[in-house]
């Protein structure tokens, strides 16, 4: 059995992405992120702090922009469309979720395509779906693909078992893998005998915000497991989906949370932004 420590993959794609920054940079190129944090909620602060961080690290320009929690559905969208037309901008992520009294559709939606690095915009995932390859890849599902690839084991014909399905994670992760050639199974609350279901999966993904909600008798030996899941306990600690300890002797390779997809979901997004910017530059010198 191997612990997929996704720091340390994570490190290496960011040494990777950090030479070509430089790159980028010689040819007055520097690839720009925009994050938009609505309100103060301590878990998405920490999470936006950490998207900042990356990008400080790689070189990349970063802006962080704190709006309160009462603001108008409009103003955000102006917020939005001034980074639109930013030139300084490739990346625009609008941190979720959103206060109740905001449209989040609509949001996603005034993110021009081509800067939505989220890969949330009903563009992207119309490209993705189509397998077309200038389609911005959600960075969670992005950040499971790498580490699977990472184990060396092929994912063609293999049965990957999804469980969630959310449009942010569960959704995308299945369609990938199904673009790598794999027979997908996408699992909800309303699966009928899960373990049946989860028992067939080579590659196991648990994507569903419920601590131990995949059990050790669910899991088939020898499988790679996927921990999603970022639930924290009142204690404070941070747990998966995965009952960790059980499973890790019964897997061939599993994630830990933390440490696991986490650090990987933040890595793809300035994989995402450096993308972004390559793809601009190209438009604009067609054009
Ligand atoms: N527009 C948008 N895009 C997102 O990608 C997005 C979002 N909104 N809203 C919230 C979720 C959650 N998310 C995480 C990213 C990194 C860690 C991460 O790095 N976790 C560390 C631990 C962090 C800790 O200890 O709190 C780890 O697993 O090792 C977790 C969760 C991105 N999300």
């Amino acid at each position: 059995m191997t612990v997929l420590d996704g720091k340390q993959i994570a490190k290496e794609i960011r040494e990777k992405l950090a030479d070509e920054i430089k790159e980028l940079k010689q040819k007055g190129n520097t690839p720009g992120l925009a994050v938009i944090l609505v309100g103060d909620h301590p878990a998405s602060r920490s999470y936006v702090l950490a998207k900042e961080r990356a990008c400080k690290e790689l070189g990349m320009h970063s802006v962080l922009k704190e709006l309160p929690e009462t603001i108008s559905e409009g103003d955000l969208l102006n917020c939005i469309q001034s980074y639109n037309s930013d030139e300084q901008i490739d990346g625009i992520l609008v941190q979720l979720p959103l206060p109740s009294h905001i449209n989040e559709s609509k949001i996603i939606e005034a993110i021009i395509p081509e800067k939505d690095v989220d890969g949330f915009h009903p563009i992207n995932i119309g490209r993705m779906h189509a397998g077309d390859e200038h389609a911005f890849i959600p960075c969670t599902p992005l950040g499971i693909l790498e580490m699977v690839k990472k184990t060396g084991e092929d994912i063609s014909g293999k049965h990957v078992v999804v469980v969630g399905r959310s449009n942010l994670v569960g959704k995308p992760a299945g369609q990938l893998f199904l673009k790598e050639n794999a027979t997908v199974t996408y699992c909800h609350s309303k699966t009928k005998n899960l373990k049946e279901q989860t028992l067939q999966g080579d590659i196991l993904i648990a994507a569903v915000g419920r601590p131990n909600i995949i059990t050790e008798d669910m899991v088939r030996p020898g499988a790679v497991v996927i921990d999603v899941g970022v639930n924290r306990l009142e204690s404070g600690k941070l747990c998966g989906d995965v009952d960790f300890e059980a499973i890790k002797s019964k897997a061939k390779h599993i994630t830990p949370v933390p440490g696991g997809v986490g650090p990987m979901t933040i890595t793809m997004l300035m994989n995402n932004t450096v993308l972004a910017s390559k793809w601009r530059k190209k438009i604009k010198e067609v054009h």
